[in-house]
């Protein structure tokens, strides 16, 4: 039996705080405002680019009337240098290699804008495994809302089996709220600890995934 397997972006195929964090201090810096800890932005990522500013700019007290404005330019400057410093965690491409030989088609549902999603899936060779791709700026509404999910598996098309992978509390509400099995990689952007994460599995190296997958078709 094959299933069709859609991942998160952030924090569970990419390591890519460095390159959001870069992008967020070069819109501050613009405003003449200090930088900020990569660790305190990365608290800020899961729910997309115009909340991670808005967060950014609640942490910075500054004025939210410029929202709109401070979003464009921060995704400008991400757009500039998605994938300067944006690597895939160990053993993910392998991973991908044998989910996709065992036939499985796997897609991709990201809060991430479409556009720096796709290119960073370029420019780390990780495009050519994915049958669809959804930003969070692609349909009017993004994770946690499960039609999100739903439409990344749709554009696989019709497969018995649906399985989401992820790392966040957000991907696990997603992927509730659309009644699909959840594995949590425990490495990614977390907030909370693994257990109080709602999961059907979790995986904290990406050599394990193949069969953790598997094993889901036995369960
Ligand atoms: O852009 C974000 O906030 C997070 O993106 P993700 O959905 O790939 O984790």
């Amino acid at each position: 039996m094959t299933a069709a397997i859609v991942f998160d972006l952030d924090g569970t195929l990419v390591d890519s705080l460095a390159d959001i964090a870069a992008a967020a201090n070069r819109m501050l810096a613009d405003q003449g405002l200090a930088p900020l800890p990569e660790e305190t932005i990365r608290g800020f990522v899961g729910n997309g680019l115009p909340k991670l500013v808005e967060r950014v700019m609640n942490h910075c007290d500054m004025d939210m009337n410029r929202h709109g404005k401070l979003t464009q330019a921060t995704l400008r400057h991400y757009t500039a240098a998605a994938s300067a410093r944006t690597r895939p965690y160990p053993g993910v491409q392998e991973a991908l290699e044998a989910v996709r030989q065992a036939g499985m088609p796997l897609g991709l549902c990201t809060n991430k804008p479409e556009a720096p999603a796709r290119h960073i899936l370029q420019a780390l060779n990780l495009e050519p495994y994915f049958g669809a791709v959804i930003g969070g700026d692609s349909l009017p509404v993004r994770k946690p809302d499960p039609e999100h999910l739903r439409a990344a598996f749709d554009a696989l098309g019709q497969h018995p089996v649906r399985i989401f992978v992820g790392d966040s509390e957000v991907d696990a509400e997603t992927a509730q709220r659309a009644n699909v099995p959840f594995l949590l990689f425990s490495r990614g952007y977390r907030k909370s600890p693994v257990a109080r994460i709602p999961h059907h599995s979790t995986f904290d190296d990406f050599r394990d995934l193949p069969q953790l997958i598997r094993s889901q078709f036995t369960a």
